[in-house]
């Protein structure tokens, strides 16, 4: 995978390529959970095709690694769902043909994503010493591949264990501008640049129970309602996202701006007096007791954070 690290490299699969402007299959076509209505835009891998695919790259691993002893090490916590499924194919296979594929199933869990943002802090969580690697034949079962951050970080770990070889299978691979290289190889699905979730895999948690999979999480929505339900129901929210804004100690005025995550302001207004801003009087005192505030957004941060909210106040009846 990585350059510098002791892996074969060629002739990796794209897996099937699933292009920019697909549109993914009507929500309407699929049950999904109530609790998850109007929260998905579509189902963009419906689940039987995952298994399909998931049948078939477990023939590509046995008859890639057949007859070797494998340690399986599953990337928690998006890994779980296709490793348990990966697993569960190969077994079959196994049992059915004249190669069969030793294995033992291990775990390690790294989070780096807060909201659908990676983050530089990636934490290796829980089988920190992975000893038991050394001269072994791993095989790494990763739900996504985005950035390649983790995976980069997961086989500089893994490498320092001196396994006697490492494959890695990643269910989805992202086409993104700066991947770090680091490509699986055995690869699902080569999937656009979109945040999809389901089949394990989470937003801050939720979705993760989510069985058709792989649906793209939705976020088209007025901003001003959005705004204005922040400003009332989360002025303590807000507070924190200007504190932990190192801009907000840069201008005399104040703006808000609500952006999506690809840079597109959606909404702006920046330096007008209160009353001419179209926004409830009281969050102005409270915008007002700090100076120079510019609040951003992103869509999804903002639409989220909604959304655990609205989860949370569920049981004490306050809806957005
Ligand atoms: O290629 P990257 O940009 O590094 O992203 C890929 C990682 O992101 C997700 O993990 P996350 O940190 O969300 O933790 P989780 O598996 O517990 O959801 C996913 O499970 C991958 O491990
Ligand atoms: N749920 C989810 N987690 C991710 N981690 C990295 N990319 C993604 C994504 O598209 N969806």
């Amino acid at each position: 995978m990585a350059d510098d690290l002791t892996i074969q490299t060629g002739g990796k699969e794209r897996g099937i390529v699933i292009n920019d402007d697909w549109p993914g299959y009507s929500l309407e076509l699929f049950n999904y959970p109530k609790h998850y209505s109007g929260d998905l835009e579509c189902v963009y891998i419906p689940h039987g095709v995952i298994m399909d695919r998931t049948e078939r790259l477990a023939r590509n691993i046995m008859g890639d690694l057949g007859d070797h002893d494998i340690v399986v090490l599953c990337v928690l916590k998006a890994g779980y769902q296709f490793c348990a499924d990966l697993v569960e194919r190969i077994k079959a296979l196994s049992r059915n043909s004249d190669h069969t594929l030793p294995m033992s199933v291990n775990f390690i869990r790294l989070k780096s994503y807060v909201n659908d943002q990676s983050t530089e802090d990636l934490h290796i969580v829980g089988a920190e010493d992975l000893s038991f690697l050394t001269g072994k034949n791993v095989l790494i079962v990763e739900a996504i591949v985005d950035t390649g951050k983790t995976m980069k970080t997961l086989l500089k770990h893994v490498e320092a264990f001196r396994p006697k070889m490492i494959k890695v299978a990643g269910l989805l691979v992202k086409r993104v501008p700066n991947s770090s290289g680091c490509l699986p190889d055995y690869v699902g699905f080569e999937i656009p640049n979109r945040f999809v979730v389901g089949y394990a895999l989470d937003y801050n948690e939720y979705f993760r129970d989510l069985n058709v999979s792989f649906s793209l999480f939705k976020t088209d929505f007025n901003f001003s309602d959005v705004l204005h339900w922040v400003i009332i129901h989360r002025p303590d929210w807000l507070m924190g996202c200007l504190e932990h804004n190192p801009l907000t100690q840069m201008n005399s005025h104040w703006s808000i701006i609500i952006r999506s995550h690809s840079d597109f302001i959606m909404w702006a207004k920046s330096s007008i007096p209160p009353e001419k801003a179209d926004i409830p009087e009281f969050c102005f005192k409270q915008l007002l007791q700090k100076r120079g505030i510019i609040i951003i957004f992103t869509i999804s941060e903002c639409y989220f954070d909604l959304k655990v909210w609205k989860y949370h106040h569920k049981k004490t009846g306050i809806y957005f």
